[in-house]
């Protein structure tokens, strides 16, 4: 892999990684698809771990979260924790390119990202039931989380390279903070459809159960209707909201 300057983001390379990442996204689920739904993984009262408060799911995502962030993992500005507090590196680290303006740090919706992926998402995809493999089923649900926070998040990076093509364009809507307008700036209807039929068919060929018997009917390991609806209904959207709320601080 090749290591970005700062000057080497730019609307295309944008897309060519956020492609790149539905890869990731559909594979984390398939993988998560392996386990039921295994409800007692995100249940307060259940997990009764010393000296600690919430789900098991809490503890992994709390614990995993630490250790990577001691070892750098959110010194890369395109990632974003799940987590508030959270160690300092232990490790020294990368001079990675600060291509965003500043105020970026300050936007984080994995809070929500979080809610909607286990009251909406989660039910959609997984089978009901209980097989007790509740620590891989947490660690494959965080996996699946900093995958769709990563592409999410990633809307910082396609709004600034718009906006060093067009300033002039988004300056006086970012004045006026006018969220409306720089919505309808910023939205490009036929890349949307592209995105969403490329992640259903991605779906249908990664997920393909392989069958040696041509007349066996096609099975596929997550439904790529669903897929396309995750990203229809929550990752786009979402994605384009962060590259508005970015915009809007683009010239504090
Ligand atoms: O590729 C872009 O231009 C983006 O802004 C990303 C994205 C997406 O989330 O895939 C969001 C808004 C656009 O309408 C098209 C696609």
């Amino acid at each position: 892999l090749r290591m970005a300057k700062a000057d080497e983001y730019t609307l295309e390379s944008v897309r060519e990684s956020l492609i790149r990442q539905e890869d990731t996204i559909i594979f984390s689920f398939i993988e998560r698809a392996k386990f039921p739904l295994n409800s007692l993984t995100y249940q307060q009262n259940y997990s009764s771990i010393p000296n600690f408060s919430g789900s098991l799911f809490d503890f992994i995502l709390h614990q995993t979260e630490n250790i990577q962030a001691k070892t750098g993992r959110y010194m890369n500005p395109e990632e974003n924790p799940y987590e508030e507090k959270l160690s300092p590196p232990i490790v020294p680290h990368y001079n990675f390119p600060q291509f965003l303006h500043p105020a970026a740090a300050s936007i984080n919706i994995n809070k929500n990202i979080k809610k909607i992926y286990f009251n909406d998402i989660l039910p959609l995809f997984i089978a009901s039931g209980d097989d007790g493999n509740y620590a891989q089923t947490a660690s494959n649900d965080l996996t699946i989380l900093q995958a769709i926070s990563k592409r999410i998040h990633y809307g910082k990076f396609v709004a600034e390279t718009k906006f060093r093509k067009s300033p002039r364009d988004y300056e006086p809507l970012i004045r006026a903070k006018d969220r409306e307008a720089l919505m309808s700036l910023l939205v490009d209807k036929r890349v949307e459809e592209m995105v969403l039929k490329r992640v259903e068919k991605k779906a249908m060929v990664f997920g393909q159960e392989m069958s040696l018997d041509p007349n066996v009917k096609r099975k596929y390991k997550v439904d790529p209707s669903i897929v396309y609806s995750l990203y229809n209904k929550w990752i786009i959207p979402m994605t384009k909201d962060i590259e508005v709320e970015y915009l809007l601080r683009r010239l504090d």
